[in-house]
C-alpha cells in the first residue's frame, strides 16, 4: 500500500497547469508566487539561454510559495514555459500586435518550448529536499502550420494567443495551427507528466500515491 504522499501544491496561476494535473490524479492546492518575472529575466540579461530563464523562473516561483507558512508539510511544484524560437526566448505576447507579428514569424517553421520545473519538498521526510530539471522531457520541439493572414488575426482576435509562452497552444484554438510535435505534449501545456514523475522519484515521492484507487 502506497504511503501517503506529501499534499501538493501548484506555484502557479495557470489553469493549463492545474487542468492538467487534476486530469493526472492530482488535486493540487494552489498558492500563487507573485514573484516579479520581469526582474528575474532583466537581472539574467539579454544573452541568458531560454532553458536557464525558464529554470530560474521556475525557482523562484516554487521557493517563494514553500517559503510560505502555508506550504509546511507541503510538495512544492513550480514551473515555468518559454518558447525558444530563431535564439530568442519568447513568452507571453505584448499585445495583439506583438502576437500577429509572431505568427507571421512563426507560421512554417519550428521552435522549442522549454519548461522549466522546480520541486521544493516540505514534507518532514523531504526536509527541504529539491528536484528540478528543464532537461530534454522538459524540451519539445513544435512544429507549426502555415495560417493564413486572415486566420492569423482571426486567432489573435479570440485572445488566447495573449495568454501563453509563444502565443500558441496545442490543445486549444491554436492546435489548428500546430503540424507536429517532437518530444512529450504535456511539456508545451505547461508541465511534463513524466518529468514530475521523475522529480518526484529523485525525492522519493511515489507519483501514484497521490491516486485515489477508487479513480
Ligand atoms: N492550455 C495551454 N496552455 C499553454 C500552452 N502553452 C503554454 N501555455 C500556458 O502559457 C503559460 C506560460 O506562462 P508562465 O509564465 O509559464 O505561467 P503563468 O500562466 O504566467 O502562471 P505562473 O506559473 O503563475 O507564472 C502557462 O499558463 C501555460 O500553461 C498550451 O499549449 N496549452
Amino acid at each position: 500500500m502506497p504511503t501517503t504522499p506529501p499534499p501538493l501544491v501548484l506555484a502557479s496561476a495557470s489553469p493549463a497547469r492545474l487542468a492538467l494535473l487534476r486530469a493526472s490524479g492530482f488535486d493540487p492546492r494552489v498558492l500563487v508566487s507573485g514573484v516579479d518575472e520581469d526582474a528575474i529575466e532583466a537581472a539574467l540579461g539579454p544573452d541568458a539561454a531560454p532553458s536557464d530563464v525558464a529554470l530560474e523562473l521556475a525557482r523562484a516561483k516554487a521557493q517563494a510559495v514553500a517559503a510560505l507558512p502555508d506550504t509546511d508539510g507541503a510538495l512544492v511544484v513550480g514551473c515555468d514555459s518559454i518558447l525558444e524560437f530563431e535564439g530568442q526566448a519568447l513568452g507571453k505576447p505584448d499585445d495583439a500586435e506583438d502576437a500577429v507579428a509572431r505568427w507571421y514569424a512563426m507560421r512554417g517553421k519550428s521552435g522549442r518550448l522549454v519548461t522549466g520545473h522546480w520541486l521544493v519538498d516540505r514534507s518532514a521526510a523531504g526536509a527541504g529536499g529539491e528536484a528540478a530539471e528543464v532537461g530534454a522531457v522538459a524540451t519539445t520541439v513544435v512544429h507549426f502550420g502555415e495560417p493564413s493572414d486572415e486566420e492569423i488575426l482571426a486567432y489573435v482576435a479570440t485572445g488566447e494567443p495573449l495568454r501563453v509562452a509563444g502565443a500558441f497552444t496545442i490543445d486549444g484554438l491554436g492546435g489548428a495551427f500546430v503540424d507536429r510535435l517532437e518530444g512529450d505534449h504535456s511539456n508545451v501545456i505547461g508541465l511534463s507528466k513524466p518529468l514530475l514523475r521523475k522529480l518526484m522519484a529523485e525525492l522519493g515521492v511515489n507519483y501514484t500515491a497521490y491516486w485515489d484507487p477508487a479513480g
